[in-house]
């Protein structure tokens, strides 16, 4: 385990909701999310609603993120960052680790057999991994390799967030999430509802888009991250 996974263990520990806050710039559904802002004023405000994690999506084509961006993040910030991308080669995890990232999204349905290795080759260089599914057979996929972290994502990636996710897949899936590892709820949560349901079968929660809407940004974060789910 390194500091994302840790961090979420420890958010959990002080009966805190462990919440891995997207700084989101663009949504394929929703477009501009930024809405003038800057990505630091965002980690500021997801700084002080004391979440988990940061996380930030690099790929320019769906998502318009930009790893210079990333880098900025990572050196502006204490928190432990996630970067979510569809990595496809080892360079990437090693640019990932030089720009101080703590943790990699490893996608199984686009890596297949190759999951393992690239789970390894992130753990030798002190990324925790976030093997993400989306189905029982993904769910295989990443109990076969040595991950830190499973994330099941609601939505369905291959739609590009044309579907809206269901929180109901955490439930179905959590069933078969492996002991030891730490598991994240992602995508398609915009209530406290969703947050109960998420945090019920899950460790942790990744949202973005709800937050990055949201009117009083800290206001809305902090709801989720103190809120009594239970
Ligand atoms: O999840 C992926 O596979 C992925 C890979 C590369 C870029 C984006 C990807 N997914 C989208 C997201 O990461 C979501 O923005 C994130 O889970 C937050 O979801 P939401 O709260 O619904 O915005």
């Amino acid at each position: 385990m390194y500091r994302m996974a840790k961090s979420i263990v420890s958010k959990k520990k002080e009966g805190k909701n462990p919440i891995i806050a997207e700084i989101k710039v663009f949504s394929p559904k929703h477009g501009d999310l930024l809405r003038g802002r800057n990505e630091i004023d965002i980690l500021r405000i997801y700084e002080e609603a004391g979440v988990a994690g940061i996380s930030y999506i690099t790929d320019k084509r769906y998502f318009r993120g930009d790893f210079n961006v990333f880098k900025k993040i990572c050196a502006s910030t204490d928190l432990p960052v996630l970067r979510k991308d569809f990595i496809t080669s080892k360079e990437e995890i090693e640019r990932t680790a030089e720009a101080e990232g703590s943790a990699i999204l490893l996608i199984g349905r686009l890596l297949k057999e190759k999951t393992s290795e690239f789970v390894d080759y992130a753990l030798e260089h002190e990324l925790d991994t976030l093997v993400e599914v989306h189905s029982r057979e993904e769910m295989e996929i990443a109990k076969g390799t040595n991950t830190t972290m499973i994330g099941i994502n609601n939505r369905d990636i291959s739609k590009l967030e044309r579907d809206d996710g269901n929180v109901s897949l955490t439930e179905k899936l959590s069933k078969y999430l492996p002991k030891g590892v730490v598991s994240v709820s992602e995508s398609g949560i915009s209530t406290l509802e969703d947050l109960k349901v998420a945090l019920k079968y899950t460790d942790a929660a990744l949202i973005g888009t709800s937050f990055m809407r949201a009117e009083d940004t800290l206001n809305f974060v902090k709801s989720f991250v103190d809120a009594k789910l239970y």
